[in-house]
């Protein structure tokens, strides 16, 4: 039987890369796997654990058909390798650090992911964003920006969505996305 597919999504600075940093050991316990993510983003940047490509490498991968799933935010261009397709195949569960405004196609390849939302209040991710500083202060509005435009949006109302606050205490959020993901199976 196949795998499970876990979409991660939330705004940025919402906690999506430390959220999936906190609870990769328990995943991996849970026969649970991380995709890694490939980003045109400098590998010097902050954050997550992603391999970095430049604009036309990316691309380059793309065509010759490398990514399970690709799409452009902020400026950036994000792929899933295909990789995850024969970890899915093989039984095992995958999360993947998606986008909101790719869940439609996400889901018109993977029809039964488990779509789950990290949520937080506005003044503490603006706060959140400040203060991990990797933006400058125009990028740290534009991607507010982009978070407004979708509150209230069909993705964000899909009510298959599952939400999961990350206003509070990080470790909180990691357990109750294991909680989530038990209860629904793919990991438990
Ligand atoms: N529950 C939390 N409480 C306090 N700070 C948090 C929490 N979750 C994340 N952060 C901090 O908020 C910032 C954004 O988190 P990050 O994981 O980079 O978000 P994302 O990957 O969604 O953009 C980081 O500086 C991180 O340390
Ligand atoms: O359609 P959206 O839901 O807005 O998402 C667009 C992209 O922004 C986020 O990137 P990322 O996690 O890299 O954000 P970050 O740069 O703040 O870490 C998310 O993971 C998507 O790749």
């Amino acid at each position: 039987m196949s795998g499970s597919l876990i979409y991660l999504m939330g705004p940025s600075g919402s906690g999506k890369d430390s959220l999936l940093d906190a609870a990769r050991e328990p995943l991996a316990a849970r026969g649970c796997r991380i995709a890694r993510r490939v980003i045109t983003r400098s590998a010097e940047a902050v954050g997550e654990d992603a391999l970095a490509l430049s604009p036309a490498q990316f691309e380059a991968e793309e065509r010759a058909g490398a990514f399970a799933m690709s799409w452009r935010a902020n400026g950036l261009a994000y792929g899933i390798p295909g990789q995850i397709d024969a970890w899915l195949a093989a039984g095992e569960h995958v999360l993947v650090n998606g986008s909101r405004g790719y869940l439609a196609q996400a889901r018109q390849r993977y029809p039964t992911l488990l779509p789950v939302l990290l949520t937080v209040e506005l003044a503490v991710l603006r706060q959140r964003l400040l203060a991990r500083g990797r933006e400058t202060l125009a990028e740290v509005e534009a991607r507010l920006a982009r978070n407004a435009q979708f509150a209230g949006g069909a993705a964000v109302q899909d009510e298959r969505l599952h939400l999961l606050d990350n206003s509070g205490e990080l470790q909180r959020t990691v357990d109750n996305l294991l909680g989530l993901i038990g209860g629904h199976d793919p990991c438990a």
